[in-house]
């Protein structure tokens, strides 16, 4: 009995080898969001899941979001907030609560919870090191261009510092707040930010982990999830894609067509879904290719 039970652990671990060897020392940028972040037993997975990838060989970087965390420090400041086209209406006053809860209370949060396990994350803002810098976005709604204040498109990437991390040994923990050459700073979608991020490491994979199981044919019916499709397909269905989705899959699709291999939409609520979706012959969730 104790023989097969330890014969299926290891038929477990040996199925994770061609993976191993696949994405030995690659860059996978994983973008952690605020959704699959509320709950405290998945936020232990999921830094377990990273300090794993690190020790497994791969590169993992995370850059992370924290809209829900937003939204309830800008309800208890009484500051109104709105989303147009999946991005938050940021004014002045607003922006400066993005900044402090995106990087000084979520970055330290994941940094903390990896360090758990060793001297592993270094947390690291948008800002620093020119890491991102935007310039003001507009949303478009209804093919109109909208105002939505101090929101950043990034457009340019220097990911010298934290390449600087990588070769150092170091889990990269980035938030996405961007500076501007104008001397603004502005608020990037964090989906956004990790598929820039992505695109100048030159990664192997985005991952994006939300809290559905992936991207759904026909929402708001939930019963079809598509588990592969192109930069084509998903290029075309971008008009069908409401809310919080259309952030999140155009940022798979500036991924892939920005020459990163596979852009997965992943189930943030299942425990390990990163195992899952890096070392399992299933995979799990949504990945899109190039055409
Ligand atoms: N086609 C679709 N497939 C899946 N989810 C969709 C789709 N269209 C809209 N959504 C919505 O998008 C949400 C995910 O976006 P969001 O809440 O911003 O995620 P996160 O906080 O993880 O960044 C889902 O919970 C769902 O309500
Ligand atoms: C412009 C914009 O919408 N910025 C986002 C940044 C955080 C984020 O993206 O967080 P999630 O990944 O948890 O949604 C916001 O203010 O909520």
């Amino acid at each position: 009995m104790r023989l097969t039970t330890a014969q299926s652990k290891a038929q477990a671990l040996i199925e994770a080898l061609p993976w191993l060897t696949r994405f030995h020392g690659a860059v996978v940028v994983v973008k952690y969001g605020g959704n699959a972040m509320t709950d405290e037993s998945l936020k232990h997975r999921f830094a377990e899941d990273v300090v794993f990838l690190h020790h497994a060989g791969l590169r993992p970087v995370v850059v992370h979001g924290g809209g829900p965390q937003i939204s309830s420090a800008l309800d208890r400041l009484g500051i109104e907030s709105t989303f147009t086209a999946g991005l938050r209406v940021t004014t002045p006053e607003a922006m400066q609560v993005v900044r402090m809860v995106l990087t000084g209370q979520v970055n330290p949060e994941i940094v903390g919870l990896i360090n758990h396990h060793g001297p592993f994350a270094v947390g690291m803002s948008g800002e620093d090191a020119h890491l991102f810098t935007a310039v003001r976005k507009h949303a478009i709604v209804d093919g109109e261009p909208v105002d939505i204040g101090q929101v950043g498109e990034i457009i340019k990437v220097e990911p010298g510092a934290v390449r600087a991390l990588l070769d150092d040994g170091r889990i990269p923990v980035v938030s996405s707040v961007a500076r501007g050459d104008d001397g603004q700073i502005y608020n990037v979608n964090a989906d956004t930010a990790a598929a820039a991020l992505a695109v100048a490491l030159k990664a192997q994979k985005l991952i994006v982990l939300t809290d559905v199981e992936g991207l759904y044919a026909n929402w708001p019916d939930d019963t079809d999830v598509i588990d592969q499709l192109t930069a084509d397909e998903l290029a075309a269905m971008m008009p069908t894609l409401s809310s919080g989705m259309v952030p999140k899959m155009e940022a798979c699709l500036t991924a892939v067509q920005g020459g990163v291999p596979q852009a997965h939409v992943l189930d943030g609520r299942v425990p390990h879904s990163l195992l899952l979706e890096i070392f399992t012959n299933e995979g799990i969730g949504t990945m899109v290719i190039p055409s």
